[in-house]
């Protein structure tokens, strides 16, 4: 079936994904792995003996590169596999909004994990990822995929204002004022030892 469209500059996209691996052969991802993630877990000696032994991919996620505008859609989907650094799990380096008010939605298509959520003013809010559920992100929260499965990747869908932009710094420098980390076999939000106010 063809496309149409009455706008000749507008071109409708279709991409497949794998829904059992989140990858897509549409263009490659973008990876990252232990030593992308310096200062960003708690427990720095773990992490460095990590990356020493095995520099393990952690998670990966595409950039279809849409245009920077408020009128686009930026979307894809992040993989972030199993494992921990110390007693903390896997998980993305989390990011502010450059457009700070700019929210994403996310919806997990396999695994299990949480999101983790922080506002400027310190408000913190946690949500669980399972297959079919969504989780909106409002805007001004940073955000933080954790995965939280001894063996399965957290695969999910995410989309955003195409001028929303990632701002790293402040996480970077400051770090989430909670990290999750395994305790008897379960996930438990703590208080950031390394937060800096
Ligand atoms: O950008 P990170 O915090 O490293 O997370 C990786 C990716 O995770 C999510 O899927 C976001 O929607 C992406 O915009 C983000 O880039
Ligand atoms: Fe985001």
């Amino acid at each position: 079936m063809s496309t149409t469209s009455l706008d000749p500059t507008v071109t409708a996209v279709a991409t497949q994904f794998d829904l059992a691996t989140g990858l897509t052969e549409a263009r490659p991802s973008l990876q990252r792995r232990l030593s992308d993630m310096s200062g960003m877990y708690a427990d720095t000696a773990a992490l460095s003996a990590a990356v020493d032994a095995d520099d393990v991919l952690t998670y990966e996620f595409y950039d279809f590169g849409v245009p920077s505008l408020e009128t686009e859609v930026a979307y894809g989907t992040s993989i972030t596999y199993p494992g921990k650094v110390g007693d903390e799990y896997f998980m993305t380096k989390g990011h502010f909004h450059t457009r700070l008010e700019s929210a994403e939605i996310y919806l997990c298509l396999s695994g299990q994990g949480l999101m983790l959520m922080e506002s400027p003013e310190g408000d913190v809010q946690v949500e669980e990822f399972r297959p079919g559920r969504s989780v909106y992100v409002p805007g001004r929260y940073a955000h933080r995929s954790i995965n939280t499965s001894p063996d399965e990747p957290l695969i999910t869908f995410f989309a955003f204002p195409g001028d929303a932009g990632h701002d790293y710094g402040t996480i970077e420098t400051k770090g989430f004022r909670r990290i999750v980390l395994e305790r008897d076999g379960a996930p438990v939000l703590v208080d950031n030892p390394r937060w800096q106010s």
